[in-house]
C-alpha cells in the first residue's frame, strides 16, 4: 500500500556484499506491527556493530555530493579502521532520488569506531550527511538510529526505526537516476553539469568553452560514419587504423584530441564528473564527424556506446542480472547526438584479451586494471554494449589474426554502407 499523501515511505537500502550480491533492507514504517521479516544478513550479530551514511545531492547538483562521497571513501579506505568492512550502499525509495553511501561493519564493536566516524563527518563542510547507527534491542530486533551531527560536537536524533529485510525491486534502484545522473542525456545537460563542475575543477570551464563553440545540431555529411567499440585491447586501434588506410577515411577518436589533455584530471574524479567529460567529448566529436563526413568516410574509435556502457557498469552495482533490462532508456542513443551509420563491437574471450593487454605492455589505466581484476564489471560493460539500440552494435569476433579481422570488418562495412 502506498504511504498516505504528503508522507514519504521510509527509505529502503541495497547493500552490496562481496561477490556482488545485493541485499535489500528497509525501515519499518512507524507503528507497523513487529513483522516476521527479520533484518538481512549484512548485519553480523553482536559484538559487531554497523553504521551507515548516505550522501544526499545538495544544491549545485550531484557534483559536491559525488566529491564528498569519494573523500569519505578514501578516508575509510585508509588504515586505522581495524577489521572494519566497508560495503557500498544505496538508499532509495519510490519518491526519492537514490543516494550512494556505505555500510560499515565493525566485527569487534569497538566503541571508538562510531566516535571516529562522527569526527570524520563533523570535519566535512555543511550540509554533512547524518550517521546511522544499527543496534539490536533487548528483544533482538535490529534498530536504526539516525543522528544529525553538529560541527561543534553535539548530535540530534532524527529518527529511530526498526530494520527489516526487503524484497529486491524489479528494477535496480540506481537505473532510474542514470540518465541525468552519471549519464548526461543531452548536450544541454552536459553543459549544465560542466558549469556545476567549473567551480571546483577549472578544466571543466575549458571543456565547456570548446563545447559552447560547437554547432548545436551538427549534421552528418554524405560519407559513411563507422564506429568501432569494444573493451580495452580488443583491437580497436589496430582495426580503425587499418580501415582508415583501406577506405581512405578520416580517423577520429573519443574523447577528441582537443580535450584529451584534461582526460587524466577527469579520470581521477568520481564517476558522475568523469562521465560528464566523456559525454561532452562525444558532442564535441560529433561536430568533427559532421565536418569530416562531408569529405570522406569517417572511422571512429569509441563514441557514445562506450560512455554509456562504462557508466552503466559502474553505476549499477551487483551482477549482470542486475543491469536494467533490454529496451530500457539507458540503452537508447541520445536524441541530440549525431548518429553513425554503423557501430561494430569487437569481442574477444577474456583470456585472449588479457594476453593482448599483457603483450602490449603499456601501463594500465585504473579502469583497465579493474576490468582485468573484475570479470563481473567486464561482463556488465560487454552486456551493456550488446543491449544498445538505435543504432545497435554489430558484433565482430576479434580473435582471428589482424588480417582476418580486418577482412571481416571491411565485409560488414561494405554490406551496410554505400562507399
Ligand atoms: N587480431 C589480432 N591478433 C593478435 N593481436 C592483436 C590483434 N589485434 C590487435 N592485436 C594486438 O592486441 C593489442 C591491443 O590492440 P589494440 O591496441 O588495437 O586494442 P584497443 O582496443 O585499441 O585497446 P585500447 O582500448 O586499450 O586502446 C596490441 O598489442 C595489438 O597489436
Ligand atoms: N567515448 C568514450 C571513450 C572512452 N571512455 C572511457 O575511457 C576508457 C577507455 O578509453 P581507452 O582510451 O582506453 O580506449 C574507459 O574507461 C571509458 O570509461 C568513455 O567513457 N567514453
Amino acid at each position: 500500500m502506498p504511504p498516505p499523501r504528503g508522507r514519504r515511505e521510509p527509505p529502503r537500502y541495497a547493500v552490496e556484499l562481496p561477490g556482488a550480491q545485493l541485499l535489500h533492507f528497509a525501515l519499518a514504517p512507524p507503528g507497523a506491527a513487529a513483522a516476521a521479516a527479520a533484518a538481512p544478513g549484512c548485519f553480523p550479530p553482536p559484538p559487531a556493530r554497523c553504521y551507515s551514511l548516505c550522501v544526499p545531492p545538495a544544491r549545485g547538483g550531484g557534483v559536491r555530493a559525488a566529491r564528498l562521497l569519494r573523500r569519505l571513501q578514501q578516508r575509510l579506505g585508509e588504515g586505522g579502521w581495524a577489521g572494519c568492512r566497508v560495503l557500498p550502499l544505496l538508499c532509495y525509495g519510490p519518491r526519492r532520488r537514490p543516494r550512494r553511501g556505505f555500510l560499515l561493519q565493525d566485527p569487534r564493536g569497538a566503541p571508538g569506531t562510531g566516535r571516529r566516524l562522527a569526527e570524520l563527518l563533523r570535519a566535512q563542510a555543511a550540509p554533512r550527511p547524518p550517521l546511522a547507527v544499527y543496534e539490536a534491542d533487548a528483544r533482538g530486533a535490529l534498530r536504526q538510529r539516525l543522528w544529525a551531527l553538529a560541527a561543534g560536537g553535539g548530535r540530534r536524533l532524527l529518527r529511530r526505526a526498526r530494520v527489516v529485510a526487503a524484497a529486491a525491486p524489479p528494477l535496480h534502484p540506481a537505473a532510474a537516476a542514470l540518465r541525468g545522473g552519471a549519464l548526461p542525456p543531452s548536450a544541454p545537460a552536459a553543459r549544465a553539469r560542466l558549469r556545476q563542475c567549473a567551480s571546483v575543477i577549472p578544466e571543466a570551464s575549458a571543456v565547456l568553452e570548446i563545447l559552447e563553440k560547437c554547432p548545436r545540431h551538427p549534421e552528418k555529411g554524405e560519407f559513411p560514419v563507422i564506429v568501432v567499440e569494444g573493451l580495452d585491447a580488443t583491437g580497436k586501434t589496430t582495426v580503425t587504423e587499418s580501415v582508415k588506410d583501406a577506405l581512405n577515411a578520416v580517423l577520429l577518436r573519443s574523447p577528441p584530441a582537443c580535450i584529451s589533455q584534461w582526460r587524466t584530471t577527469f579520470d581521477n574524479e568520481p564517476t558522475l564528473i568523469r562521465r560528464t567529460f566523456y559525454a561532452a567529448g562525444n558532442y564535441i566529436l560529433a561536430s568533427e564527424i559532421a565536418k569530416a563526413s562531408s569529405q570522406s568516410p569517417v572511422i571512429v574509435d569509441r563514441y557514445w556506446h562506450s560512455t554509456a556502457a562504462y557508466a552503466i557498469a559502474t553505476e549499477i552495482n551487483g551482477k549482470v542480472e542486475d543491469l536494467p533490462p533490454a529496451h530500457h532508456e539507458v540503452y537508447q542513443w541520445p536524441k541530440d547526438l549525431l548518429k553513425p551509420d554503423l557501430v561494430l563491437l569487437l569481442t574477444l574471450s577474456p583470456e585472449e584479451r588479457i594476453r593482448r593487454l599483457q603483450g602490449r605492455g603499456l601501463e594500465k589505466t585504473k579502469e583497465e586494471a579493474e576490468l582485468e581484476a573484475n570479470s563481473l564489471f567486464r561482463q556488465k560493460v560487454e552486456e551493456s554494449y550488446r543491449r544498445m539500440v538505435n543504432p545497435a552494435c554489430q558484433e565482430v569476433d576479434a580473435s582471428p589474426s589482424k588480417e582476418e579481422v580486418l577482412k571481416t570488418v571491411l565485409k560488414v562495412i561494405k554490406k551496410h554502407c554505400a562507399l
